[in-house]
């Protein structure tokens, strides 16, 4: 094999030699955040931890972990997901399994979370989450894990998605608690629950193209593609979202940048009002929380 094909020889043997080659092969490649991935990979396929890494750059790595390095560094060069080399996303202090199935979980839907538990005055009441567009039960387990009696029911159109939520769950101790199921939103669900949260597709099919390749080649378009406008999913949701909701329930939604008169507008046209908007860490309006406009008092779910 020549050299510069053999993974071994093609990463040197130090780590800060290796972390200066695997920048510049990354720089070379159009990675955004090369100086940041090379050293996420180099501590995810080593015993490595970040200051380690900063504190003995003239430590040697073993052949295994040079190999594993060329590998994973290769692959970001396609501009893989560091998520997908890595096989795991930390997502409100949970690690949990990512595949090519659903979105990567992303700090932004973190708000969704802090959104649907300021709405929640005692989190230890027995509530009722519905996750819709659950992908890797990032949004549900966040709430579950927060809410020790709550109990959930995450839904995706993906089954290969519903299967690893249903993975994640276990992997958290949270599966007694998360049922999971395949479902066209809310197609074929029965009941009433206190939150209904998602993050659906939001983007407009037609700017797909122009995204990060990390994002429209290697994420799955149902994850993405909101539709001509990118509100498809939430004409879809606010249409059946009263007939779920429990008396007081709140229905909170991730929504994309610009999209929040649009989205009050139309959960407002299906007898829904939006009570809060909350947004991200950048300023930007990310989620809306919206209620019947008559609803039942509930003491656990505040107006
Ligand atoms: C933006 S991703 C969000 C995944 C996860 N909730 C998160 O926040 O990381 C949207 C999810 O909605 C799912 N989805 C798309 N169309 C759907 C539909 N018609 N019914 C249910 N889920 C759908 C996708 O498969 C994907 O997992």
């Amino acid at each position: 094999m020549p050299p510069e094909e053999d993974p071994v020889r093609a990463c040197p043997e130090t780590v800060g030699a290796a972390l200066a080659w695997a920048r510049t092969r990354l720089r070379a490649a159009g990675v955004p955040d090369a100086g940041v991935d090379a050293r996420v990979l180099l501590r995810g396929v080593t015993d490595l931890d970040a200051a380690a890494i900063i504190a003995r750059p003239e430590q040697a790595l073993d052949p295994e972990a040079r190999t594993r390095y060329a590998d994973a560094i290769g692959r970001r060069e396609t501009r893989e997901p560091v998520a997908h080399i890595l096989g795991v996303r930390e997502f409100w202090g949970l690690m949990l399994e990512v595949s090519p199935a659903t979105l990567i979980p992303r700090p932004d839907t973190e708000t969704l979370v802090e959104a649907a538990l300021a709405r929640v005055t005692d989190r230890r009441a027995r509530l009722r989450v519905l996750d819709l567009g659950t992908g890797t039960g990032a949004i549900l387990l966040a709430l579950l894990h927060e809410m020790p009696r709550a109990e959930g029911l995450g839904t995706d159109v993906s089954a290969d998605a519903v299967a690893l939520a249903r993975r994640n769950a276990a992997r958290h101790g949270l599966g007694p608690r998360a049922r999971f199921a395949v479902a066209d939103w809310f197609d074929g669900l029965d009941g009433t629950f206190d939150l209904i949260v998602s993050n659906p597709p939001y983007i407009a099919g037609g700017d797909i193209a122009g995204l990060e390749p990390d994002v429209a080649v290697h994420e799955p378009a149902a994850a993405l593609d909101g539709g001509t406008d990118g509100l498809d999913a939430y004409r879809r949701i606010a249409l059946a979202a009263l007939g779920h909701l429990a008396p007081a329930g709140t229905l909170l939604v991730e929504i994309g940048e610009g999209q929040a008169p649009a989205v009050t507008e139309i959960f407002a046209a299906a007898g829904l009002e939006t009570v809060a908007i909350a947004a991200d860490l950048a300023g930007i309006d990310r989620v809306i929380a919206a209620r019947a406009k008559k609803e039942l008092g509930n003491p656990c779910m505040p107006r």
